[in-house]
């Protein structure tokens, strides 16, 4: 069941530095080193943090997702490690080396163009079109959850909250409200916890309006809700202020100097009613004709 080349031998994982700290878990900046002589690959290594048995759960069905998914615009899974000291398990994932989108945006922004900011949606765009076609929902799409692998190719990575829609709903629905932020949520997973290839859509929009702020944390989506909302709000009143606002139509603010169809796509993303909301397919479609416009 697993190939020779999925298990990573703990004594040869040397240690470099910490990457960052996910939803339960942190990623580690390892060499996978054999023959001791630094030779080896440089590989993103993610750890349990703490054991609660439902993270356990959530941790095997991470990778399990991810070990399933063959996708140039997917973080690619490499294999796992048995930690005997720890009793847990290691997922080994390649590494990029441009490191997260938040972080390439803060400093590249001066020489990204549109062009590149819709090469990039584009490559989103074909990652979540193939994670559809596997029958999985992200659940947690944000700039927050993008990797640079090159200044021309960015990766969906983080598989944490995704989950696969049964075959006979059109949407997956969780028991309890999750970790991640309402900020990117459609609104019927806001009131009725409801999560589908329509609400990715939904976050996809989002992503797009954080891709178009060139993921400026003083105009992240966040900010800008709590700024509309009210920072006296506490959560999870929170999430009904939200609700009640896109209810009442009013939408993230188009970014300044957003192309005029950027921003409709982004809004066609945000129809409340999640089946008029655009197929992934076709968004590839807008974004394409978007980046012919950006060429004249
Ligand atoms: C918790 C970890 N956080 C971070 N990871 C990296 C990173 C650089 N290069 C990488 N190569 C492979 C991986 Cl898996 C991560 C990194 N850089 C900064 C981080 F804060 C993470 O996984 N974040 C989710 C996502 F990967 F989508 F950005």
């Amino acid at each position: 069941k697993k190939q020779q080349q999925d298990v990573f031998e703990e004594r040869y994982l040397r240690f470099i530095s910490i990457l960052g700290k996910g939803n339960f878990g942190s990623v580690e900046l390892c060499r996978y080193d054999p023959w001791g002589d630094n030779t080896g690959d440089l590989v993103a290594v993610k750890e349990l943090q703490s054991n609660k048995q439902a993270t356990v759960t959530d941790f095997q069905r991470e990778i399990q997702t991810i070990s399933s998914l063959h996708c140039d615009y997917i973080v690619k899974y490499k294999g796992i490690c048995y930690s005997t000291g720890r009793l847990s398990t290691k997922l080994v994932m390649e590494y990029l080396p441009y490191g997260s989108l938040i972080g390439y945006m803060e400093k590249h922004r001066q020489n990204v163009c549109t062009r590149r900011l819709l090469l990039f949606a584009s490559q989103i765009c074909k990652g979540m079109e193939y994670l559809q076609s596997m029958r999985y929902v992200h659940r947690d799409l944000a700039a927050r959850n993008i990797l640079v692998a090159s200044d021309t190719l960015v990766k969906i990575a983080d598989f944490g909250l995704t989950k696969i829609i049964p075959v006979d709903k059109e949407y997956y629905r969780v028991t309890q409200p999750g970790e991640s932020p309402v900020f990117w949520y459609a609104p019927e997973s806001i009131s009725e916890l409801k999560f589908s290839h329509k609400s990715d859509i939904w976050s996809f929009g989002i992503v797009l309006h954080e891709l178009f702020s060139y993921c400026d944390i003083s105009r992240n989506p966040k900010r800008l809700c709590i700024q509309k909302i009210g920072s006296y709000v506490q959560s999870p009143s929170m999430a009904i202020h939200l609700l009640n606002l896109l209810k009442d139509n009013w939408r993230l603010p188009a970014p300044s100097q957003c192309p005029p169809k950027v921003h409709s796509i982004m809004m066609q993303c945000w129809e409340f009613n999640s089946e008029d909301r655009p197929s992934f397919s076709s968004l590839q479609d807008l974004i394409e004709n978007s980046l012919l416009d950006e060429r004249e």
